[in-house]
């Protein structure tokens, strides 16, 4: 195992309780309107790195409705995925169809979030630069050509910027009760990928094929929030903040240049 088998450098974690996953993802979508309201009065665009999961969907929905969402000038919004399921286009096991329902589609349609500004990693089927995508890596190499087309390659504040991936001013991340953060799973070749994206196969948590960014490109983003809730998450929660290795928890090696932030719902936080 490379480098990445150790604690990351980076932000030390925060960590903030909150009494129950639905109030978790309400302050997640709050805070994440926030952030997106406070960095565009500072720069644009906004890189922003989306979660599949529960809590992670949930946060979404829970932007769609907010009063404050049209307070974000979206056409200045770039939206990434964590790991995506390695599936046909509009599988409702994706990570793109469930965060296109739940919020993107209401905001391209009315919001002004500009279409090409939603960056998915190509689904299974899809034609890529005139090659049909059929397998993972396939997805994931294009997928990391596109984070390269927006990637800051600027390291003077010391972060390895070889990953070729946007400066995300937010990257969310959900964690699987065996701790693993993206397609990140504990004892898998997928821990030692570098670069920014690697394709995953034999996924312990259907569906098998996947792909996901790497913790190189992980590790490039300013913030990293976690999103996790349930008592079956207690335990890797603890072990991840208590600095467990990588391999074990991969949750342990998700840290963000400048900040890295646990929100939890009581039940999470009880390990
Ligand atoms: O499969 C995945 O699972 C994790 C965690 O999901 P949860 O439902 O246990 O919260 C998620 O973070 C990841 O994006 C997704 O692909």
């Amino acid at each position: 195992m490379s480098g990445h088998a150790t604690p990351a450098r980076g932000a030390a974690p925060a960590v903030v309780v909150h009494p129950d996953a639905g109030l978790l993802a309400e302050a997640a979508a709050a805070r994440l309107l926030t952030r997106l309201i406070d960095v565009q009065s500072v720069r644009t665009p906004v890189h922003v790195v989306l979660t599949g999961g529960t809590v992670g969907i949930r946060t979404l929905a829970a932007v769609a409705v907010s009063p404050v969402r049209d307070a974000v000038d979206w056409s200045g919004v770039h939206l990434w995925w964590g790991d995506e399921r390695f599936l046909p286009d509009g599988d409702p096991e994706r990570n793109e169809t469930q965060a296109r329902e739940a919020l993107l589609d209401t905001l391209v349609a009315s919001a002004g979030l500009p279409a090409g500004n939603v960056h998915p990693a190509p689904a299974l089927g899809t034609v890529t630069a005139g090659t049909t995508v059929e397998t993972p890596e396939q997805s994931a190499a294009a997928y990391a050509v596109e984070l390269a087309r927006y990637a800051d390659t600027d390291d003077a504040d010391g972060r390895d910027a070889s990953a070729q991936v946007p400066r995300f001013d937010v990257l969310l991340l959900g964690m699987g009760p065996d701790g693993h953060v993206a397609s990140l799973f504990p004892g898998h070749a997928g821990l030692a990928a570098v670069g920014a994206t690697v394709g995953v196969h034999g996924s312990p948590k259907p569906p098998p094929e996947r792909v996901s960014l790497t913790f190189d490109a992980i590790r490039c983003a300013r913030e990293v929030w976690f999103v996790v809730a349930g008592a079956d998450k207690a335990a890797q929660a603890a072990a991840a903040l208590a600095g467990g290795a990588v391999t074990d928890v991969p949750a342990a090696g998700a840290v963000g240049t400048e900040r890295t932030l646990w929100l939890l719902d009581a039940a999470a936080a009880n390990g």
